[in-house]
């Protein structure tokens, strides 16, 4: 059968819901997702196996923006395909990914690394995977409460296996942090297996239909093959083969954090096309008393909270991309046994991880609050994707973690700079800094790229003379590490916002060329308006660091005001191109048809509380107290 993927699915009546989801119980939205996570698994697996063809591209990419409207929270199969299988893919041999990854494996599962006790610091994961050569085992254990295993998304009551990472031991000696597959659930009644406590950890601000949830092993036993043995093998005699690097166990993570960032910025696409047609949408107050009331998209200052989310959204996207690609190259040479470039791009993945969480959510709330009130109702959709959008900036490498990952690498560059060493082309600003080879400050947006540099520059020197300070003045270098854990953030924060500038202006000046004159102009007014943004966000570190001057500050803030102004006439248009549908943004606010105020009123009569003209409340409990002495 041939089919468009996204009518196809816009057709299956049980994926949309009559009652909004926010009307049910806990236990009601679980199993409500669940019901449509199981009939788009079957259409994935329906394409995978070729029963069905998609006359559309880009399909699961267009499967996985539609589930957001089927959903509206999350699907609760998004770790099990997100994670569980691009893990085995990853990290699992040959033969065994010829046997797990079957398209109509009974094999539903998920993701189990954190525990209770421990997220970010993974190293004290406590889980002991222990080979047992007599049966040719491994024996899966919860030593104490805080090792339980805490987070996992599908885990709760979906997951029938899963992918743990646990501490390997073999003959008494600790091998460090390994992948094991363990099935959890009997595949047929579904029930825990013995030795397995597993549930459900309740609810959250948001990801209430992933079913995180908890597990705990009492000396379960699980086959030697279980362990994923593509990059590092225990062998039937307990010989243990080492990995080339001992980070690649780690490769999930860096591939969700480098995933993330196009995540994000459909995330920050979403919000700004409800916060911009509404603002299209809604008048209020005139700018000259005289005249009438004006579209609120009229005030500078609104254009000023909603443009920056249109661009940044843009900016994920083309850096996104550009990291899927880096990916892509770095995992081919890792194919062929060469490491050297996984630091650089961990330390990349982290950096940029971290920022286009921060920047989405803050931006998000930013296009809520800008939507007034209306904003804060759950029918705008806004407060979802807020709440989706924030747990980015913990899961996957918690924030200020994953910034000090990337300091690592800032510091080693800056120390050989310091030691004048030869540095790689990328970091040969931190020389020019270094002999004060400042170049005369330009208001373009390579001159700011350039003042971007100064600045991760003057903060790595900043915290590396720190740091120093620290260890003459005797202390450990972890500890000097901590002392200087501020400053050294603000570098790695910089030199992710450097990276953002500097990569999303020249591949939009590149792409210019190849599209039409008019397009390329709204392209480039978007990309210097970015820059321009943050030039004067950062103006204070501009002029501790780089060469510009008051003038020159006073310039790009007019510049900057004449970009929104220009941007203006598009801006609806810019949205639109997202081309996000009206069944995928599931908002009162941001519809295309631009019915505000109707759809408001037609989502209110949904309440539950509209169903009874006096609620049998006013009965039991008001009608007595008010009426008491009148009876
Ligand atoms: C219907 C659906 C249809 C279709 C769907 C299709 C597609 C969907 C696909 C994807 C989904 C897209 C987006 C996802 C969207 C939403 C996600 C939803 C849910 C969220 C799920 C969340 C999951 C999780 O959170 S899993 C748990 C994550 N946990 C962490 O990230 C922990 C963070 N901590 C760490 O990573 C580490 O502890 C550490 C901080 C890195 C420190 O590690 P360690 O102590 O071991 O290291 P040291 O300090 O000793 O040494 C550091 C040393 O190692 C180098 N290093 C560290 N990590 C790496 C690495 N990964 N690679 C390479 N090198 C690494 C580091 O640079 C240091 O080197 P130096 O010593 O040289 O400095
Ligand atoms: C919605 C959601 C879904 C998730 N899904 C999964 C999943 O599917 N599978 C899974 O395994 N896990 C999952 N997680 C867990 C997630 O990966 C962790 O919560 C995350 O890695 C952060 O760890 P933590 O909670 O231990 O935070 P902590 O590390 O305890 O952080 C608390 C604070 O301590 C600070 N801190 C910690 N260490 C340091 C340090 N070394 N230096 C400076 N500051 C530090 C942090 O900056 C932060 O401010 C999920 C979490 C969420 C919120």
């Amino acid at each position: 059968m041939m089919i468009h993927t996204n009518n196809y699915i816009l057709n299956i009546k049980e994926l949309w819901d009559d009652v909004p989801e926010e009307y049910l119980s806990h236990k009601e939205r679980y199993e409500n997702a669940i019901k449509k996570a199981f009939i788009v698994l079957k259409v994935l697996r329906q394409l995978h196996t070729g029963n069905i063809q998609i006359t559309d591209h880009r399909t699961p990419t267009n499967v996985y923006s539609i589930q957001d409207g089927i959903f509206r929270n999350v699907n609760p199969l998004l770790i099990h395909i997100g994670l569980f299988w691009s893990t085995i893919a990853a990290q699992a041999s040959t033969e065994q990914q010829a046997e797990w990854l079957q398209p109509d494996s009974s094999m539903i599962g998920t993701y189990v690394q954190t525990e209770l006790g421990h997220g970010s610091f993974i190293r004290g994961i406590e889980t002991t995977a222990t080979y047992d050569s007599t049966t040719d085992e491994f024996i899966l254990h919860t030593p104490r409460l805080s090792a339980y295993k805490w987070w996992p998304g599908g885990l709760g009551n979906t997951a029938n296996a899963c992918l743990v990472m646990a501490q390997l031991y073999i003959n008494g000696t600790c091998h460090g942090l390994h992948i094991f597959l363990a099935q959890i659930r009997d595949f047929d009644t579904h029930k825990p297996l013995p030795g397995i406590k597993v549930g459900e950890i309740g609810p959250k601000m948001g990801f209430n239909t992933a079913d995180n949830g908890f597990l705990g092993f009492d000396n379960h036993r699980i086959p030697r093959t279980n362990m994923l043995m593509k990059n590092v093998q225990v062998l039937r005699d307990g010989t243990y083969v080492k990995p080339k690097h001992d980070k690649l166990t780690y490769g999930s993570m860096l591939l969700t954090r480098v995933t993330l960032i196009s995540d994000l910025a459909y995330q920050l696409s979403k919000a700004a096309t409800i916060a911009v047609r509404y603002s299209a949408v809604r008048r209020q107050s005139p700018i000259k008393s005289n005249e009438p009331e004006r579209q609120i998209l009229d005030f500078v200052s609104q254009q000023h909270k909603l443009f920056i989310t249109i661009a940044s959204s843009h900016v994920y996207r083309v850096v996104g991309l550009w990291m899927w690609n880096s990916h892509k190259r770095v995992t081919a040479d890792i194919h062929e046994g060469n490491m050297g470039q996984l630091p650089e791009l961990h330390a990349l993945a982290c950096c940029l991880k971290a920022i286009s969480s921060r920047d989405a959510s803050a931006l998000v709330e930013q296009c809520r609050l800008a939507c007034g009130g209306h904003g804060y109702m759950m029918a705008s959709n806004l407060p979802q994707i807020y709440a989706y959008t924030t747990a980015a900036v913990t899961y996957e490498g918690e924030y200020t973690v994953l910034l000090l990952q990337t300091a690592r690498y800032l510091v080693k560059f800056w120390r050989l700079a310091a030691e004048h060493k030869p540095l790689p082309q990328n970091f040969a600003y931190f020389e020019d800094y270094i002999k004060k080879n400042f170049e005369q400050w330009r208001n373009s947006p390579e001159g700011i790229i350039e003042g971007f540099k100064a600045i991760v520059a003057g903060k790595t020197k900043a915290a590396y003379d720190t740091l120093q300070c620290n260890l003459r003045n005797g202390r450990e270098f972890e500890e000097a590490w901590n002392m200087a854990s501020v400053q050294l953030t603000n570098a790695s924060e910089a030199y992710a916002r450097s990276l953002l500038c500097e990569v999303f202006w020249k591949e939009t000046v590149q792409l210019s060329t190849k599209v039409s004159k008019s397009l390329a102009i709204v392209l480039e007014q978007l990309a210097e308006l970015y820059l321009m943004y943050w030039a004067l966000e950062k103006h204070g570190d501009l002029l501790l660091y780089s060469t510009i001057s008051r003038n020159d500050i006073e310039a790009l803030q007019s510049r900057y005001e004449e970009l929104l102004a220009l941007i203006r006439p598009n801006a609806v248009g810019l949205v639109d191109a997202f081309d996000i549908r009206d069944e995928v943004l599931c908002s009162t606010l941001g519809a295309y048809d631009g019915r505000v105020y109707e759809r408001m009123m037609e989502e209110a009569s949904k309440s539950p509380l509209n169903e009874d003209v006096v609620n049998e409340s006013f009965h039991k409990y008001i009608r007595p107290v008010t009426m008491k002495n009148k009876l």
